[in-house]
């Protein structure tokens, strides 16, 4: 398969050495400095191509791709505002996008518990629940892509939330949360590749559930996994649709 990697930073870098690994070929890279070379010319050189760039840069690549008919696998995260507009246009041009927050196997198997848990703890209303992600200080989003989305999966499972509240943890922080309110901390940390736990706790207890990233290599190996996935379908997906867990 021949892959244009869009974002060839600290991730880019490691999709590539899985891609090589698995014999693919990387045709075209595109970073900040090159960004004259993002052309659908260029592009059609690919079979499928891996956005691993920033929150301010991915709807237009999505949209280059989608000009030059080359499916994306889309792991930047910080569009989701987005997503819908998205989505309509991916389905009315027949282009093909798998996006996801997460990519890792753990967190994926993180995500659908989380679902499980939720939905139980609808029987234990004396539970507070809370949300804590910690990455690396170079992050430019907050909250990250996947305690969104693990909020996301409470609120559609536990009753007693409606909507997420973010803190960006050393930054100002007046908001006086109300009961159907979910709290997603942040913490920046350097050189921390992605914690998440999810906490219940009550007077008498605590349930902590927690995800920790040891390094990138998770995140990288399910951007090429999903590539071949996505490389001969036509549609929009997420990374949920690959693992399917029932
Ligand atoms: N979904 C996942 O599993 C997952 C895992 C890790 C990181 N991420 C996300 O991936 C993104 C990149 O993470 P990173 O750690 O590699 O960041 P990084 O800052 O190390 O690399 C991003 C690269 O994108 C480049 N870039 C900037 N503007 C661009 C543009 N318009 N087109 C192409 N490239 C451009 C920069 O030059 C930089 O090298 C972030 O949004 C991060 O949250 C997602
Ligand atoms: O390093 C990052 O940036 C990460 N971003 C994703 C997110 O926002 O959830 C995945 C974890 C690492």
């Amino acid at each position: 398969m021949k892959i244009a990697l869009l974002g060839y930073g600290k991730m880019g870098q490691i999709i590539e050495r899985f891609a090589l690994e698995r014999g693919h070929e990387v045709v075209l890279k595109i970073n900040i400095d090159n960004l004259e070379d993002l052309t659908t010319s260029n592009l059609k050189k690919a079979d499928v191509a891996i956005d691993f760039s920033a929150p301010d840069a991915a709807i237009n690549n999505i949209y280059a791709c989608f000009d030059a008919n080359v499916p994306v696998v889309v792991g930047t995260t910080g569009w989701y505002g987005q997503l819908q507009e998205v989505k309509n246009e991916c389905l009315t041009r027949n282009n093909s996008l798998l996006y996801g927050s997460n990519f890792s196997i753990g967190v994926n198997i993180f995500f659908h518990m989380n679902k499980v848990l939720a939905k139980l703890m609808n029987g234990f209303p004396a539970y507070e629940v809370q949300v804590e992600e910690i990455h690396h200080t170079q992050k430019l989003d907050s909250p990250s892509g996947t305690a969104m989305t693990i909020a996301e999966d409470i609120i559609e499972n536990l009753d007693r939330k409606n909507e997420w509240v973010n803190e960006l943890v050393g930054t100002q922080f007046d908001d006086v949360l109300k009961k159907e309110q979910l709290l997603i901390e942040s913490h920046r940390i350097e050189n921390i590749p992605g914690t998440h736990t999810v906490v219940y706790s009550s007077e008498v207890d605590e349930i902590e559930f927690k995800h920790t990233a040891h390094n990138r290599s998770g995140f990288a190996l399910g951007a090429v996994v999903a590539a071949e996935w996505l490389e001969k379908k036509q549609g929009f997906y997420n990374i949920a649709d690959i693992f399917n867990f029932k």
